[in-house]
C-alpha cells in the first residue's frame, strides 16, 4: 500500500463569486502520520481541507483518497466520508440531532449499518472521547468543549482512516486543548491519519510529524517541524513566528550557552532537560 493516503493534483478553486482561492495546489499527505497545516488567515486551509472530503469540488484538478481519484456522485461521496471524517471548526456548523447518542448514532445509521454495531460503536466513540456520561443529553446544551469533543465522536463513530480536523483547539481552554490532543495522538496510534488546520504553531511544532505551510492558495512547504520552523524566511513570508521551544533552544545555543549538535527539543519538558543537563554541567 501506498504511503500516501491523500493526494491532491494541481488544485484549482474559487468560489462562485470569483474569490479565487487555490492556485495549482499539489500535495500528498502519508498514511498514518499527524500533519499540521499552517498559514496566514484568509490563504485557503479550510477550502482546501474541504477538498479533502469532497465539499467543494476543484474548478481543475484531482484529488486521489487511497490512489483513487475521487468521484462527486452521492454513494462514492457517502463511501468518501466514511473513510474520511471531518471535524468542523465551529461544532455548531456539525451538531444538528437532537440528543448527543442520536447525534453520534447518525454517520453509522446512514451508512445502513446493523442496529447492533451502530449500538456498539457509538458507545466506543463516547467512551474513547470520554463523553459517555453525555449520551442523553441535549446537544444544544453543551459547552463548546462538549460540542468538540461530540463533533470528534461523531467522526469516530465511523472508524474512519482518516479524520480531518479544522483548528481543533482554538477558543478551548488549555485543559480542553490538553485532552483533544490527548484524544488525537490517541486515535493516531490506532492507526488513524490525523490532518489539522492551526493557527498554534507552539502545538503544531510539538505535535505533528508532518507540517505543511500554506500561502496564497497554495502549499509552499511541507517537512518536519524542525526542518520548517528552523527557516525564518518561510515563517516570514507566511506570516508565522517561531514556536517558543524552538526559539528559546535557538538563542542559547547561539548566545553560547548550549553546545551545537545536540538532538533539538520539541516539548517545554525536553528543553527544560537540556537546560537543566547543561546548567548542571557548568556548576561542576
Ligand atoms: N463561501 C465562500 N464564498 C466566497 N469566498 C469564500 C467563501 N469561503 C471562504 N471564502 C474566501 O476564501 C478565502 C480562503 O478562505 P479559507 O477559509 O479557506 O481560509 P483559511 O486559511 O482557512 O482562513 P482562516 O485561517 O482565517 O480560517 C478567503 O478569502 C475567504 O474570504
Amino acid at each position: 500500500m501506498s504511503v500516501n493516503v491523500l493526494e491532491a493534483q494541481h488544485l484549482y478553486f474559487s468560489y462562485p463569486d470569483g474569490t479565487i482561492v487555490l492556485r495549482d495546489l499539489s500535495v500528498a499527505i502519508e498514511r498514518g502520520k499527524k500533519t499540521a497545516i499552517l498559514g496566514a488567515n484568509g490563504t485557503g486551509k479550510s477550502t482546501f481541507l474541504l477538498h479533502l472530503i469532497g465539499t467543494l469540488k476543484p474548478s481543475k484538478g484531482k484529488i486521489f483518497f487511497n490512489q483513487q481519484e475521487v468521484q462527486y456522485s452521492r454513494t462514492s461521496l457517502l463511501a468518501l466520508r466514511s473513510k474520511v471524517g471531518f471535524v468542523f471548526q465551529d461544532p455548531d456548523t456539525q451538531l444538528f440531532s437532537a440528543s448527543v447518542w442520536q447525534e453520534v448514532s447518525f454517520g453509522p445509521l446512514n451508512l445502513g449499518w446493523t442496529e447492533e454495531k451502530v449500538k456498539e460503536m457509538v458507545t466506543k466513540a463516547l467512551r474513547i472521547t470520554d463523553t459517555t456520561h453525555l449520551k442523553d443529553r441535549p446537544t444544544h446544551s453543551l459547552s463548546y468543549g462538549q460540542k468538540k469533543l461530540i463533533s470528534i465522536a461523531d467522526v469516530l463513530a465511523m472508524e474512519p482512516e482518516v479524520i480531518i480536523l479544522d483548528e481543533p483547539t482554538a477558543s478551548l481552554d488549555p485543559q480542553y486543548t490538553i485532552h483533544i490532543l490527548n484524544l488525537l495522538n490517541e486515535i493516531n496510534k490506532r492507526g488513524t491519519t490525523v490532518i489539522m488546520a492551526t493557527h498554534d504553531v507552539d502545538m503544531a511544532y510539538a505535535w505533528a510529524d508532518s507540517i505543511m505551510i500554506m500561502k496564497d492558495g497554495i502549499i509552499i512547504k511541507k517537512g518536519n517541524p524542525v526542518e520548517v520552523f528552523l527557516d525564518d524566511e518561510l515563517l516570514n513570508q507566511s506570516s508565522l513566528t517561531k514556536p517558543f521551544v524552538l526559539d528559546i533552544f535557538n538563542k542559547l545555543q547561539l548566545n553560547g550557552y548550549l553546545p551545537e549538535g545536540i538532538t533539538i527539543p520539541r516539548s517545554r519538558q525536553q528543553l527544560f532537560e537540556i537546560i537543566g543537563r547543561y546548567a548542571k554541567n557548568s556548576r561542576l
